[in-house]
């Protein structure tokens, strides 16, 4: 009878041996660090929407540091020749950038006179100076140093910065791949450190075309190289969702962070991180 529901009753998990004490045992919220993550939002005006505001930024944060904890060991990976693993991880970073897609749909819901009763309060700041999105650009090989400028005052920020732009970027790691499965490589487009974008380089073009034409007899290369074209493919719908959402919001405003604005945003739409998988669709 005590396993049954009684009508009218609240019904009790602790009858079914649900653990109710958790004084001295670790709880959801002690194991997911939930009082530091819950009491980190202090908006700084009255304004309803600075919340969503303000949640939407760090939701996006912690996704981009699983982003770059996965693209670290899909280049571990790669570099150890463990190309199944490395698809696995390159997927969910796909997965991953397609999950901060969606979520413009919810800040698309603040309006121009929602964002105006709070844009002041935010002064200079800016996702501009976002470390892991500078990092994650950095590990995906568009590397420019002008960057790292906005970090100067932290000494940790910098040298972060500078430890990734020591690594090989995820392209240098499937190009050193390519060699290794007696592909011509030029030594200059893996070596490190590179600290400038990677720009189209003719054997590099060759190179692929020799993969997509015969594409069995070069399969983990194909594999690798679609995935890094649906990588940058999600990469380059969030920078269109990005500039769109904030025409709409801001118009063409300057940014807090002293750019243009939307003209800025457009430029940084033209950035093409793994140029010759793009360029060789056309001789193909
Ligand atoms: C209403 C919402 C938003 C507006 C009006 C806005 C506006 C801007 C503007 C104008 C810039 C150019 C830099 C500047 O001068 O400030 C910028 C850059 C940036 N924003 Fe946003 N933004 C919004 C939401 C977001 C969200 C949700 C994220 C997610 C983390 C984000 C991340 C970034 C990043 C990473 C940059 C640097 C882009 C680059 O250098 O390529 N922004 N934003
Ligand atoms: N750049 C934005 C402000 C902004 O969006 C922002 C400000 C502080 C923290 C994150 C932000 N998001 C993206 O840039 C603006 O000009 O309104």
């Amino acid at each position: 009878m005590s396993d049954e529901a009684e009508p009218g009753k609240a019904y009790n998990p602790e009858t079914e041996g649900a653990e109710m004490r958790f004084a001295d045992k670790m709880s959801y919220g002690d194991y997911l660090g939930l009082t530091q993550i819950l009491n980190a939002q202090a908006p700084l005006s009255d304004a309803s929407d600075e919340l969503l505001f303000i949640i939407q930024h760090q939701t996006s944060e912690l996704w981009m540091k699983l982003m770059l904890h996965e693209l670290n060991a899909a280049r571990d990976a790669i570099a150890d020749d463990h190309m199944p693993q490395a698809m696995k991880l390159l997927a969910r970073v796909s997965r991953i950038m397609e999950q901060l897609n969606s979520a413009w749909d919810v800040l698309r819901t603040m309006t121009p006179s929602d964002y105006t009763q709070f844009r002041d309060a935010l002064g200079m700041s800016s996702g501009f100076q976002s470390l892991q999105y500078r990092l994650i650009e950095y590990a995906l090989g568009n590397r420019n140093t002008a960057m790292i400028r906005p970090h100067e005052h932290d000494a940790q920020s910098v040298a972060l910065l500078n430890a990734e732009l020591a690594r090989p970027s995820l392209y240098q790691v499937v190009l050193a791949f390519a060699r290794r499965q007696g592909l011509d490589v030029p030594d200059d487009a893996i070596a490190v450190p590179a600290s400038a974008p990677h720009l189209e380089v003719p054997e590099i073009m060759t190179l692929w075309q020799k993969v997509y034409r015969d594409p069995s007899a070069h399969w983990a290369l194909y594999e690798v190289g679609e995935k890094l074209v649906d990588l940058e493919d999600y990469f380059r719908r969030w920078r269109f969702n990005h500039v769109t959402t904030v025409e709409r919001v801001i118009g063409f405003k300057r940014g807090t962070g002293g750019t243009g604005g939307v003209s800025y945003l457009k430029r940084m739409l033209e950035v093409e991180l793994f140029p010759e998988l793009w360029h060789v669709r056309t001789a193909l």
